[in-house]
């Protein structure tokens, strides 16, 4: 009989690998148990990276980003050759993500075992290989088994020319059009890309308000600029059947009794946990009706030996908290003593063309709380590098509070926005003030340069308020 490992983890995706090795680190014999081929999960084989390549791909082969310096069309000069090379990039991305973290594990003393791993007693699960099946015992678990594309049933993902997000990865051809269903950051983030490679994109959203848990100016501006993209915003309609027409084309109707005709369909509105065939009820365990678990703020479940992170504990599902709660689930299982909670300011970056990036505090958000406070703003066509750079359109903009004159939000939209928003998450975490870019000095000429006259700006509003 095989000895029982200190940890036994589901998945290997962020959270399942970051998990792994800190029990490791500190001196724990960890396996980690992955069905798929090749270890990295949705954020390095389906999700968070073949997407963001997708995206730098697409913004180099149509030339998007000298749109603005040179006067150029936005064009592809060859759309057929396009796709190849974009999932060439993609797949080469993954593969060295995936060594990466074979690697890791490995100079870690961490088993990777591959197969379906299932609860069959609260300490033991079964792993299906493709060698047969395999009994491991572990004193803690940390269930990091990620979520899967929602499949609704009367949305026809499984047809030809129609695909969810785990699909559209494997498209054989650019097509001319394309209806996006759901505008999450998933919906808008290919909106995005396929528009700037040239698909008629149209964007549907049963909400009237885009991406609400932005700050609602910089929504706007997203709004606007993905308008200018080219893409057919659709807000405040719910979709109904989704059908083929005589002609082949995709229909797909809408509440109000229109009908959209493209070439192709991307659903993409939701994601499930992956938890059913975990064996759940033979630990204790249930999921919620989005296969979710619940957990503690130390992400233990409702028995006390298992944690789960990652996605398939629900919001935010994200491969940056992911890696996060899954050390912090580890130190608390094995009292390590150094990683008790995730920070508390959780940035968000969102890969639509323009980027945008945000923490803490939006406009809304404080009236809502009540809190007096000012913005700044600074543009980026008042940024010498911006205008090097050719984005016109960008935009630094932050939340002080009026009275302790601390900066409580930040807002990015434009190029590196999911890089920019890390300066003023910085001093928001040491607890800066608007003072703090007046007192430093920045690079010149910089984007993150921004940040400093933006600060002026927000000075100039508290000066009014005196
Ligand atoms: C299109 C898209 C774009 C995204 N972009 C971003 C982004 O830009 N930034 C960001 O932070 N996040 C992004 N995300 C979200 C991010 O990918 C996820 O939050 C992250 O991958 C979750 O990590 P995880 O470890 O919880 O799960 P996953 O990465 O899903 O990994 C789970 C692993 O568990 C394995 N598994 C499942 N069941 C079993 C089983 N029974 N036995 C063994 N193994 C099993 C799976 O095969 C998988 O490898 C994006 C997601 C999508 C879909
Ligand atoms: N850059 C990033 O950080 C990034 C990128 C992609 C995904 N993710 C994560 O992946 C997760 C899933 O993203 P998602 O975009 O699939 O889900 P989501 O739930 O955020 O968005 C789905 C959208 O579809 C709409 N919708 C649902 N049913 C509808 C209907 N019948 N008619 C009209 N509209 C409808 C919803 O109102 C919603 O806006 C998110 O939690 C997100 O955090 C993050």
């Amino acid at each position: 009989m095989e000895a029982p490992h200190d940890l036994v983890v589901l998945g290997s995706g962020p959270a399942g690998e970051k998990g792994a090795v800190q029990a490791a680190y500190f001196g724990h014999r960890v396996v980690v148990v992955e069905k798929a081929p090749e270890p990295g999960g949705a954020a390095v084989h389906t999700g968070t990276l073949p997407s963001k390549t997708l995206r730098e791909t697409a913004l180099y082969l149509s030339g998007f980003r000298a749109r603005d310096l040179y006067g150029v069309s936005v064009r592809l000069d060859d759309p057929h050759a396009a796709v190849p090379r974009l999932i060439a990039r993609k797949d080469a991305i993954a593969r060295q993500e995936s060594e990466r973290i074979r690697h890791n594990l490995a100079r870690h003393d961490v088993e990777l075992v591959r197969g379906d791993a299932r609860f069959v007693s609260p300490h033991t699960i079964e792993v299906r290989t493709p060698e047969g099946a395999r009994r491991i015992d572990g004193r803690y678990f940390l269930i990091a088994t990620g979520s899967s594309p929602r499949n609704p049933p009367d949305v026809p993902i499984h047809e030809p020319d129609v695909y969810d997000s785990d699909e559209i990865l494997a498209l054989s051809h650019l097509p001319k059009s394309m209806v996006v269903l759901g505008a999450g950051v998933i919906g808008c983030e290919y909106a995005c890309m396929f528009a700037a490679l040239g698909v008629q994109v149209v964007l549907v959203e049963a909400r009237t308000q885009f991406l609400p848990f932005l700050d609602h100016e910089v929504g706007r501006r997203l709004e606007s600029a993905m308008q200018h993209l080219g893409i057919e915003i659709r807000k405040g309609h719910r979709w109904g059947r989704i059908h083929r027409a005589a002609n082949g084309r995709i229909l797909c109707d809408l509440a109000d009794g229109s009908v959209l005709e493209s070439e192709t369909l991307l659903f993409a509105a939701g994601r499930v946990g992956n938890t059913a065939g975990l064996g759940l009820e033979h630990v204790g365990l249930t999921a919620d009706d989005r296969g979710a678990l619940k957990v503690d703020r130390h992400y233990r479940t409702a028995v006390p030996h298992v944690y789960a992170a990652g996605d398939v504990i629900g919001f935010p599902a994200l491969a940056s908290t992911s890696m996060e709660q899954a050390r912090v689930a580890v130190c608390h299982a094995f009292g390590i003593d150094y990683k008790q909670s995730i920070g508390p300011m959780l940035p968000y970056g969102i890969y639509t063309i323009p980027e945008v990036s945000c923490v803490g505090e939006t406009e809304e958000s404080c009236k809502e709380q009540g809190v007096d406070y000012v913005v700044g703003r600074a543009l980026y066509r008042e940024n010498a590098r911006g205008l090097i750079t050719g984005d016109l359109e960008g935009m630094t903009k932050l939340v002080v509070h009026t009275k302790t004159r601390r900066l409580i939000g930040t807002h990015v939209i434009g190029e590196r926005a999911s890089e920019l928003v890390h300066i003023g998450q910085a001093v928001m975490h040491l607890g800066g003030t608007v003072d703090t870019f007046i007192e430093m000095v920045f690079n010149y000429p910089t984007l993150s340069e921004s940040f400093k006259y933006a600060a002026y700006s927000a000075l100039g509003e508290l000066a009014k308020r005196r």
